[in-house]
């Protein structure tokens, strides 16, 4: 069996030369060669899978991509050519609902919001909605969901419309793109909705970028009164608009869900799949590969109370997930390119293709960034219970 798998995918060949013959490619690079030799292709969001990018592809049967947004498959295709597919719905949840958290930690420092007194509107309750509301009743944080199709399938949940969450001091989205149909989020946030924020509400988006009209977020951008605005994702990655940088207050380059344990829970559920194609049995585990932190001791300012302090939450937090760092990074490698001015450049200096290699390349040389649960904490003696039961909601373990 051969398989075709993108060089991004962390310890690819680790899980997969057991299973057959292992080609790695850079999507850059992709060869049609390459692509008619394989009967597997494991992918991440950054390869392109339809007619024109794979065809012809007489022996593949298989096409499987470790990341949660399928958008960059034509599944209509592939089913039309009895080509089956898979996605990793799930991986990265616990990763984009801790890349928000800190966002919003950072806005509360920056007093564009209080979290004391705020409501978060999450759209689309799926896997990454529900792992934020999750955090968020750990931090005592009042939320409203939003998923249309989640409330017509009869889920349980209390939901809100779109019109009430656009109303929320956050707004995050976590919608999957799709261009057509009942449900379809191409361009859910229009110009209408951002008529609506104001510069009292935070708007976050680590979906897709395409999910908000970029030229009316421009446009609402440079009027009055306009919300603040963290985005993870851009429309057309990796060419992005570069006038959008200068006009958000946090930019970060599509590593939301770039935490460790997210990537390679993406190659565990994969690597399972092809298990159960090869007719194998899953014999790797995600503890073989991730590495095991030695335990940190924390220092709390009032370790009586009932729960954390704010100070000490976001000491917490951000020492393990500070998404400033990300949002530095991206100015510091895009903004020389991105405020060149167009009058003072020839035809040959156009920046646009530089911005996207960059781009690229902080993807994929993204920093080692763990989750909460790979931290077990050591706390001062007589801890709170409530504390105790706080942090462990969080994911963090605690030291007998
Ligand atoms: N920035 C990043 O690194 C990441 C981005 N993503 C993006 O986030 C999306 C969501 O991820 P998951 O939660 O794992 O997917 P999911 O499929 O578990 O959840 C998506 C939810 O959105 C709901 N939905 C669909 N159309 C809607 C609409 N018009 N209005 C409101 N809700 C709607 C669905 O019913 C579903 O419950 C992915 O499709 C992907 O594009 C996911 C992981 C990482
Ligand atoms: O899982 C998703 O959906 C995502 O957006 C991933 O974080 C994308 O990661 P790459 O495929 O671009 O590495």
């Amino acid at each position: 069996m051969k398989i075709l798998l993108e060089d991004t995918i962390p310890f690819g060949c680790e899980y997969l030369a057991p299973l057959g013959e292992v080609t790695t490619y850079a999507w850059q690079t992709l060869s049609k060669d390459a692509i008619k030799q394989a009967d597997i292709m494991a992918i991440r969001s950054t390869t392109q899978i339809n007619q024109q990018s794979i065809a012809p592809c007489p022996q593949l049967n298989f096409v499987t991509t470790a990341t949660a947004g399928t958008n960059h498959m034509d599944t209509d295709w592939l089913d039309s050519q009895g080509i089956t597919w898979g996605s990793a719905g799930g991986c990265n949840a616990v990763a984009v609902a801790e890349y928000v958290v800190s966002t919003v930690l950072q806005a509360h420092k920056a007093n564009i919001i209080n979290i004391e007194q705020c409501t978060v509107g999450i759209v689309g309750a799926g896997h990454v909605g529900t792992a934020l509301s999750n955090l968020l009743d750990a931090l005592n944080i009042h939320y409203k969901l939003c998923d249309p199709p989640l409330e017509a399938q009869g889920d349980s949940r209390e939901f809100y419309k779109l019109q009430d969450i656009l109303t929320c001091d956050v707004i995050s989205l976590h919608v999957p793109f799709v261009k057509s149909g009942p449900f379809a989020t191409e361009h859910l946030i229009d110009a209408d909705a951002l008529a609506q924020m104001s510069s009292s509400q935070l708007f976050i988006n680590a979906c897709r970028g395409e999910v908000v009209d970029e030229a009316a977020l421009i446009a609402r951008l440079s009027q009055e009164n306009p919300p603040t605005v963290a985005l993870d994702v851009f429309a057309n990655e990796p060419n992005i608009n570069r006038e959008l940088l200068a006009l958000c207050w946090q930019v970060t380059p599509h590593i939301a869900g770039h935490s460790v344990e997210g990537k390679v829970r993406g190659t565990q559920i994969i690597y399972e799949q092809i298990c159960a194609i090869a007719g194998k049995p899953v014999q790797k585990k995600l503890s073989d590969v991730l590495e095991v932190l030695a335990p940190t001791t924390v220092a709390l300012t009032n370790k009586d109370a009932d729960s954390l302090t704010t100070e000490d939450l976001t000491a917490l937090f951000l020492s393990v997930y500070d998404v400033k760092i990300d949002d530095a990074a991206m100015r510091d490698a895009l903004s020389p390119l991105s405020t060149l001015s167009n009058d003072t450049r020839g035809a040959t200096d156009d920046p646009a293709p530089a911005l996207a290699s960059q781009f690229s390349t902080l993807r994929k040389q993204y920093r080692v960034r763990r989750e909460c649960s790979a931290y077990t904490l050591i706390l001062p003696e007589g801890t709170s219970n409530g504390i105790k039961q706080q942090l462990m909601a969080l994911g963090f373990a605690i030291h007998q």
